[in-house]
């Protein structure tokens, strides 16, 4: 378990962390998220003793990292910087980094093949690839079988495999009972990966929630009827947590008079059902679900300042991001 209390990072009048509250829990992959500067990478470090808080404090498994006697067995990290010397082979620096904690060849061994670093175990680290130098790191985040484990960017550099790959790996972690924390710009990504979310933006916290609530909190699931008939529609969907949204112009509508309702509280069948009813013809019925990458671009507008202008579109298409994009009648 991993928790921060009122965690502050000020770099001389900038503050790049500001009073962040969290506790990552055992069990289930954590994403941190946040726009490029957001303070991920600082509060990273903050909770691995390499920086230190301002104000506030974290702990690692009930401690601050700096008192744990042996940290790799508590906590493995994986860093955007690599501190590997180049002229090492991966397992001589997986050794090196054992020897310090008393941790048996054996399991040096087995960390390597768990990376899928077999073939290249005996080969200098300055041959290898952003791909290969992330397997490394998360070897050695590995090597002390930690109870918590915490990977900056872990994708970064991957193929299509090393994708898949983390992805199954932290999956299992988290099934084992570990906690896993792990940051990442791919919201699609982290659509797959993550149970739970964290997420900042010029150093605060935003969000901290499930993917499924964050999603919902950005609209949720709706349906998007296209219709010539859109007032008789609307005044036979009466129950009161249903709303219906009709565009004022035949935009991207078949006939002049057609118009587009949003609709959201019901779901597709039923509005089918309804319009079959009282004999209202309809010439699209598509359930839409917002994506991760939107609702997460919705919460964190007001954190950037470089985008060029917001681009709302809420369709199961939308950003190839989408989670839970519908496939025939909307939940
Ligand atoms: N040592 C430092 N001295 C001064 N400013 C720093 C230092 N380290 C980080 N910063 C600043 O703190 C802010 C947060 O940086 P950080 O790397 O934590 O963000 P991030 O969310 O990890 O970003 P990214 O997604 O781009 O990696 C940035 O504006 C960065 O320039």
């Amino acid at each position: 378990m991993i928790t921060a209390h009122g965690l502050t990072k000020r770099y001389g009048d900038r503050t790049v962390v500001q009073d962040l509250d969290f506790t990552v829990r055992p069990g289930t992959v954590t994403g941190f998220l946040g726009p490029n500067g957001a303070g991920k990478s600082t509060t990273m470090r903050m909770l691995l003793g390499l920086d230190t808080p301002t104000q506030g404090r974290s702990t690692v498994n009930g401690r601050s990292y700096a008192t744990h006697p042996a940290p790799l067995t508590q906590v493995g990290a994986l860093l955007e910087a690599r501190s590997v010397h180049p002229g090492r082979s991966a397992f001589n620096h997986l050794m090196a980094l054992a020897h310090t904690h008393g941790i048996p060849r054996r399991r040096v061994e087995e960390v390597i093949d768990l990376a899928g670093l077999t073939d290249a175990a005996h080969r200098r680290v300055k041959g290898f690839s952003l791909g290969m130098g992330q397997r490394l790191g998360v070897a050695a985040a590995l090597l002390g079988d930690p109870a918590t484990v915490i990977l900056d960017e872990p994708v970064n550099g991957l193929d299509p495999e090393g994708v898949l790959w983390i992805r199954t790996l932290l999956t299992s972690l988290t099934a084992e009972g570990r906690t896993v924390l792990v940051s990442s710009h791919l919201m699609s990504e982290m659509a797959l990966t993550a149970d739970h979310l964290i997420v900042v933006g010029r150093g605060r916290l935003l969000a901290d929630t499930t993917v499924a609530e964050l999603i919902r909190s950005a609209g949720g699931a709706s349906v998007r009827a296209v219709t010539p008939q859109p007032e008789e529609l609307r005044a036979h969907l009466t129950d009161p947590n249903v709303t219906v949204t009709v565009t004022p112009t035949a935009v991207h509508t078949p006939t002049p008079e057609s118009r587009e309702l949003r609709i959201r509280g019901v779901d597709a069948a039923h509005i089918g059902h309804v319009a079959a009813t009282h004999a209202i013809t309809l010439h699209e019925l598509t359930p839409q679900t917002v994506s991760l990458e939107q609702a997460f671009i919705d919460l964190t507008q007001e954190s950037v300042d470089h985008r060029p202008h917001r681009q709302h579109q809420p369709t199961a298409a939308a950003a190839g991001a989408d989670i839970g994009a519908a496939t025939g009648a909307a939940a």
